[in-house]
């Protein structure tokens, strides 16, 4: 008997696909067990670097999403179209055989990227964005640009007519600037008036992070200026850096900021809005470059990121807009077409690994050792990441 499910705002857009009750046990364990399918995400942000470290997290990424953006951080930076396309085919060698996940390749602007490359980038069919790192905002930006206005505006011109897509690590990188105000001071003083010189460019400003973010996004046109938004954005705030000590899993950047801020992009991104859409920034470095004397920044969240959506979509009441912000705002923008296939969350408790080893070292995943709803399922099968508990009606 299913009498007691409350679907948060039920729509069309939106279906339960199935619904399942266990009506043989009465515990009070015992609740029906809602499943949810959604066209297949997308990641509109996403490193899978190189090497080792390519091979062991690409699989986790591919299980759950049909397309990503990948960023071209890489040491060396991918800053041409040979080397994305060269790029390209290592991820596709670092696949399961059976998987179909596209990669979308970016090119890391530099302050002598000419706008021949853009060009170069536009024919190649391969390449589907540029990636703005201002040099020393974030993991391996040193290479990026050092002025704007004064290096790139030929190369961003020519961005604008090949409807080339600028991706941005929206923060100053000026020491006097608070860490926490960098996102800001960004909008204020570079992307603002970029957007006034170039009307016509398109502009995703990648994990944003505050009331600021938002309301700028808000305010621009849409389908010329958009947001990737973070689990650990809409999930966290400032304080996981430092709850019982500190928490080098939980630095990222732009660094997490206060509750305010979190919540207005929870609002943003569950309001339906079109000019948010999901990227992870999943962002893997190893155990030993996260636990040390200087950190780096990111958070490997691949194997937890669609969980975590769906579970801030759910608290918010707005489960029925979860599709648009995983599957569709974002391929609308890119002017892509929406995947057709389809994924399946189970409303079932699982346990998200305390580490991923490798013949390299481990990698530590956001949320490690704790249990998590919404379960992941590929084909037919719940997903087995590790030791999955079920905690629902088949105990007690
Ligand atoms: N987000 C992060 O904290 N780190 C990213 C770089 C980035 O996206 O800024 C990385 O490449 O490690
Ligand atoms: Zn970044
Ligand atoms: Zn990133």
């Amino acid at each position: 008997m299913i009498n007691s499910l409350v679907f948060p705002r039920p729509s069309e857009a939106f279906k339960f696909a199935s619904t399942r009750f266990d009506g043989s046990r009465k515990s009070k364990y015992s609740k029906p067990r809602m499943e949810l399918t959604l066209t297949q995400p997308d990641d509109w942000h996403l490193h899978l670097r190189d090497g080792d470290l390519l091979q062991a997290v690409a699989p986790h990424s591919a299980k759950h999403f049909g397309r990503a953006i990948i960023m071209p951080n890489l040491k060396p930076p991918i800053t041409t179209t040979a080397a994305a396309v060269a790029y390209r085919e290592s991820i596709l060698k670092a696949l399961p055989a059976d998987s179909n996940f596209t990669p979308l390749m970016t090119l890391y602007l530099t302050d002598t990227t000419s706008p021949n490359e853009i060009k170069l980038a536009r024919r190649s069919g391969v390449v589907f964005a540029v990636k703005l790192y201002p040099a020393g905002a974030t993991t391996n930006s040193q290479d990026g640009v050092t002025d704007l206005f004064g290096k790139c505006l030929p190369v961003l011109e020519e961005m604008v007519e090949e409807n080339m897509p600028l991706l941005v690590h929206g923060e100053v990188t000026d020491p006097d600037v608070d860490v926490f105000d960098r996102e800001k001071v960004f909008i204020d003083t570079v992307l603002q008036p970029l957007i006034q010189r170039l009307p016509r460019l398109k502009v995703v400003m990648e994990h944003i992070t505050t009331m600021d973010a938002v309301r700028f996004v808000e305010s621009g046109e849409e389908g010329f200026l958009a947001a990737t938004v973070t689990p650990q954005h809409l999930i966290l705030n400032r304080n996981a850096l430092f709850q019982g000590g500190l928490q080098p899993h939980n630095y990222c950047l732009p660094v997490l900021k206060r509750e305010t801020h979190r919540q207005a992009i929870v609002s943003a991104v569950t309001s339906g809005s079109k000019r948010f859409f999901l990227g992870t920034d999943s962002a893997p470095h190893e155990k030993q470059r996260k636990e040390c004397s200087c950190g780096c920044a990111g958070i490997f969240n691949a194997p937890v990121a669609i969980s975590l959506y769906a579970k801030v979509f759910e608290e918010a009441g707005a489960l029925d807009k979860l599709e648009a912000f995983t599957s569709f705002n974002g391929p609308d923008f890119y002017g892509l077409p929406r995947n057709t296939s389809k994924i399946k969350l189970t409303k079932a408790s699982w346990k998200v690994p305390d580490s991923l080893s490798f013949s390299f070292g481990n990698i530590i995943p956001m949320f490690a050792g704790e249990t998590l709803e919404w379960q992941p399922c590929v084909g037919e099968k719940a997903e087995m990441l590790n030791e999955v508990q079920e905690v629902g009606a088949n105990k007690g």
